[in-house]
């Protein structure tokens, strides 16, 4: 798998924010502090993380950052570890204003399997943290109009949307898998938190996002992997990519290092807002891209762009290259948000997705060498 962040230099900025950031040995925490703990010196930033099954994929998602004096990492689990998070964020030396949330169980596939385990961890482990943050603010009045809460939801959680339909912020909540059901109990249960105990908690529900680094359980890196093993006539039977039902399901792709700039930018702009007015209580923000294309279409696209840079061939039969498996015990057909409001904060998508392939191709091929 490719490693690199895609983050090159990034100009630093003075600012001073103690920051927790929570799940961030993750695939997107991990980018985003990549991103974050270069552009912000000043910042202090400690993550907490559980270093699941899908952290440490190969190498130290956080290898970059853990080098860095504003950076210190703490395994933690946020299900089972309430008092020890207690202790951190309310009877330590830190003196957290931001708290960036992305810590969670993110498999849809698995959570068909262990529906219980991702309530278990996605639900307590959010409202764990909300309960210390309800000790933070009362302990700490005056922190209030300082306290930056970002909460990384998805957009699983208006389930699925038809042809021609698309979704803004203030659309019902709807979603059909264990996983998805998991990510609106925790966005319906920070809408208690806002509204009982005045906690401005800001939402970030965005489209698929891939990159460097995202375990191979999820569609874009598991062809990757079984790319590996290619020759120039196809992939041996048992080790194609496996293709869930027909491949006509649509998804959405938008690459981490934009979703990073997603993060930044609404973190900036609650820099600004929760300031200026006393009853805020966060947003909500969906954060997508028109990349949409089906399941099959994407393996194709990234079967020709790696057997054309491997091997040099320009034409391929994708059928020895995938083997269609059972479908998904339900499988949401596409997602069509609405993403007007984030481009109003000054966000816009950077990377194409044909543009992010190419890089992700091209740095696989280079790392096998
Ligand atoms: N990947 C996507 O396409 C996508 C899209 C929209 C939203 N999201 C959301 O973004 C967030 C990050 O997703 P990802 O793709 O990086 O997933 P990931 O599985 O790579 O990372 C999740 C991280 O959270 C940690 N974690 C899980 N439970 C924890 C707990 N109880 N205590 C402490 N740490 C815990 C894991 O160890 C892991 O490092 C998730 O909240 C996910 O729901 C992901
Ligand atoms: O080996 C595979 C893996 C997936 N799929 C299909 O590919 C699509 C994408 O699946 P996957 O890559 O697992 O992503 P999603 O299930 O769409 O979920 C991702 O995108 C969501 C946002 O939409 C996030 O909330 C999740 O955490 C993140 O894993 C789905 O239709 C799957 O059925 C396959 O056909 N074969």
């Amino acid at each position: 798998m490719t490693q690199d962040s895609g983050i090159s230099d990034v100009g630093a900025e003075t600012v001073n924010e103690d920051v927790l950031v929570t799940g961030g040995a993750g695939f997107i925490g991990s980018h985003t502090l990549d991103y974050l703990v270069q552009k912000y010196p000043d910042c202090k930033f400690t993550c907490v993380d559980k270093l699941s099954y899908a952290t440490n994929y190969l190498e130290n998602n956080l290898r970059k950052v853990s080098g860095c004096d504003n950076f210190t990492f703490i395994k933690l689990d946020l299900a089972e570890e309430h008092q020890r998070l207690d202790e951190l964020i309310n009877h330590s030396a830190n003196n957290f204003t931001t708290i960036i949330n992305f810590a969670a169980e993110s498999c849809v596939d698995k959570s068909f399997n262990d529906p219980l385990y991702f309530t278990k961890n996605n639900v307590l482990a959010t409202q764990n943290l909300l309960e210390c943050c309800r000790t933070l603010l009362n302990s700490k009045p005056n922190l209030r109009r300082n306290f930056k809460f970002i909460h990384i939801s998805t957009d699983e959680v208006y389930g699925e949307q038809k042809e021609g339909e698309i979704i803004d912020e203030d659309g019902p909540l709807h979603p059909t898998n264990p996983y998805a059901a998991s990510k609106a109990a925790c966005d319906l249960i920070i809408e208690a938190y806002k509204h009982s105990y005045k906690i401005p908690i800001t939402l970030i529900r965005s489209n698929n996002v891939y990159g460097p680094r995202q375990f191979p359980e999820k569609i874009i890196p598991a062809c990757l992997k079984a790319l590996q093993k290619a020759s120039p006539t196809g992939i041996a039977e048992k080790e194609r990519i496996p293709i869930h039902g027909n491949g006509r399901h649509t998804r959405r792709y938008l690459h981490v290092l934009d979703f990073a700039k997603a993060v930044d930018h609404i973190w900036n702009w609650l820099k600004n807002t929760s300031e200026s007015s006393s009853d805020f209580l966060g947003e909500t923000f969906n954060v997508g891209t028109d990349d949409e294309v089906d399941n099959l279409s994407m393996v194709k696209l990234i079967c020709t762009i790696f057997m054309r840079k491997k091997f040099g061939v320009e034409s391929l039969d994708a059928s020895s290259f995938i083997r269609h498996t059972k479908d998904r015990n339900y499988n949401d057909f596409r997602y069509s948000i609405d993403f007007t409001k984030i481009k109003k904060v000054g966000w816009k998508q950077e990377i194409s997705l044909e543009q992010g392939i190419e890089e992700l191709v091209k740095a696989e091929i280079e790392n096998e060498k």
